[in-house]
């Protein structure tokens, strides 16, 4: 069982796996291809990343890859919780920069595919959280982009309930949306 749920932005997607509960705990799988495939998720996933945070407030992002290293993403969260968040930043997209975004949790036990054309991040709710997540296309530094987490013109309301959130020095550094060039049209993308 594959349940795909369109988000405000309908291109994110929020995926849920069948979960098989006993008296040890559960099993479920979390990945299976043929089901993605059914579902229209034809999307050929080629790494796997882990990251933990160890602090509440733990913001990563916005982060997205140039082509040819354009990444789709498939994201769960192992342990803790978190708010993942997709901001739109296809050319010509009407959605674009505006931001979607989705709790995450071990406990709900849901994902959320961010496709390319997305800036994607996100803050821990939870201390100690682990992040695993699917992407399409490996790791290249050279492409790897930012954009400020607290950029205005786009306004994501990050729960950080007054705290200063952890930052990379990446992040802290990124330029404004209206500072890059965003690569990615949506026409191509459709
Ligand atoms: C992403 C990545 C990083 N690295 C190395 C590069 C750095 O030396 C170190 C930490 O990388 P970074 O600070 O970019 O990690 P995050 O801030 O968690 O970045 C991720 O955060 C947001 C949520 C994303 O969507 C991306 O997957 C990714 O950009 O791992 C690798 O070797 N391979 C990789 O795929």
């Amino acid at each position: 069982m594959l349940e795909v749920k369109k988000l405000a932005i309908a291109d994110v997607l929020e995926i849920r796996t069948r979960r098989f509960g006993d008296d040890r705990g559960f099993f479920s799988e979390t990945f299976q291809r043929d089901r993605f495939i059914q579902q229209g998720i034809t999307i050929d996933w080629m790494q796997d990343n882990q990251s933990y945070s160890a602090e509440v407030g733990t913001l990563r992002g916005l982060h997205y890859q140039d082509p040819p290293f354009a990444q789709d993403k498939l994201v769960r969260v192992l342990r803790g919780r978190i708010l993942d968040v997709a901001v739109d930043i296809r050319n010509g997209s009407p959605t674009f920069g505006q931001w979607v975004s989705l709790e995450l949790s071990a406990a709900d036990f849901n994902q959320i595919l961010v496709p390319i054309g997305f800036a994607h991040g996100f803050v821990t709710l939870e201390p100690d959280t682990e992040v695993l997540y699917k992407v399409s296309a490996p790791y290249s530094g050279e492409h790897d982009r930012s954009i400020r987490f607290d950029d205005a013109d786009i306004g994501v309301d990050w729960p950080l309930n007054g705290r200063t959130p952890v930052l990379s020095a990446k992040d802290t550094n990124a330029p404004r949306l209206a500072e890059i060039t965003s690569p990615f049209n949506f026409e191509s993308l459709a």
